[in-house]
């Protein structure tokens, strides 16, 4: 897993005066991949992403950031590096064209290529017809848009946002959402914290719940029954039998038999399983209506993580 890891974490400690904040943290962070960073107040989310960003320096332990250790150099790391704070402040008298070419040249960016870097960060975050404008007369949300405008003018490979959506109303989140499901399309790796989870759901790969300075679940979304498994949830359209023995040829666990119009399914080998056996049922026979995978909300998996197991010491 850590050989493609864009952000690697090991051993990480860090303490403030008189409070340990993160007691041992060890992450590898996929290439790609929109991490929900989740866990209770005070549960070390902030302090973990200062620390990935460079900002405050642990007492232990190793951060890279596309291979290159954010302790030992900064600067080279910060280039792959975009991040913005939960307390941001603009340049309400600069315009957004202003504010960011103020945020290429603090990446030494200048001339056509801040130009360009301009342009593009504002089209990215869907400001471009607003590059004249005066970002104190800019409503919450663009503003928002620029300041994240400004975490990624470089094009970091890399964007960590801390509580991005805080504040914001229920429309200005939603298009939040599209613009973090548009740079995961475009390759970039973010690293997401919110206390909202169903908003994190729209968009997340994975999710990293801290509790209490550790990792509490570090663990791939999606219809996983365990590694590797999918849980199908399949209707047919009318009454059917399987041949003798046809689920254990498919290597299938058959779950419910219910409703006979309702099958539920674990099967190993993702989707590649998943047409073997959709092949297999039509080939069988099987009126077979509809297939989906079925999976465990990112507020289930929380909460399961959350869960302490019956026994543990509270
Ligand atoms: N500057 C500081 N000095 C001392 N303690 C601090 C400081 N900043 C944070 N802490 C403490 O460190 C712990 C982790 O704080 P952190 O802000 O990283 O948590 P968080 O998970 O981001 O919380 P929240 O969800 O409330 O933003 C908390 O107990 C917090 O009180």
């Amino acid at each position: 897993m850590r050989d493609g890891a864009v952000i690697t974490v090991d051993g990480l400690v860090f303490d403030y005066p008189g409070k340990r904040a993160l007691r041992g943290v060890d992450i590898a962070v996929p290439r790609g991949a929109v991490l929900a960073l989740v866990g209770p107040n005070g549960a070390g989310k902030s302090t973990l992403m200062r620390v990935i960003a460079g900002l405050d320096e642990p007492v232990e332990g190793r951060v890279q950031v596309c291979g290159i250790s954010v302790l030992d150099e900064p600067r080279q790391a910060q280039r792959h590096l975009g991040y913005l704070s939960d307390f941001f402040g603009l340049y309400d008298e600069l315009t957004v064209r202003q504010c960011l070419v103020h945020a290429a040249s603090v990446r030494a960016m200048r001339g056509a290529s801040a130009q360009a870097a301009v342009t593009q960060a504002a089209r990215r975050v869907g400001l471009a017809d607003r590059l004249d404008v005066r970002a104190g007369a800019l409503s919450r949300g663009l503003r928002q848009r620029l300041a994240i405008a400004q975490a990624i003018v470089h094009s970091p490979d890399v964007i960590l946002l801390d509580e991005p959506a805080s504040g914001l109303d229920p429309e200005a989140r939603a298009s939040l959402s599209g613009l973090f499901r548009e740079l995961r399309a475009q390759g970039h790796t973010l690293v997401v914290s919110s206390h909202i989870l169903a908003e994190l759901e729209e968009y997340s790969t994975h999710m990293l719940a801290i509790r209490d300075g550790r990792v509490s679940d570090f663990v791939e979304l999606g219809g996983h029954v365990q590694a590797g498994v999918q849980r199908l949830r399949i209707r047919l359209a009318g009454a059917w039998q399987s041949p003798p023995g046809f689920w254990e040829a498919q290597g299938a666990g058959l779950r419910d038999r219910g409703d006979p119009l309702l099958l539920t399914v674990d099967m190993p080998g993702q989707d590649a399983g998943a047409a073997r056996l959709l092949k297999a049922l039509v080939e069988a026979g099987a009126p077979v209506a509809e297939c989906t995978v079925m999976r465990e909300s990112l507020q289930d998996t929380y909460l399961r993580s959350a869960r302490v197991p019956e026994g543990s010491p509270a």
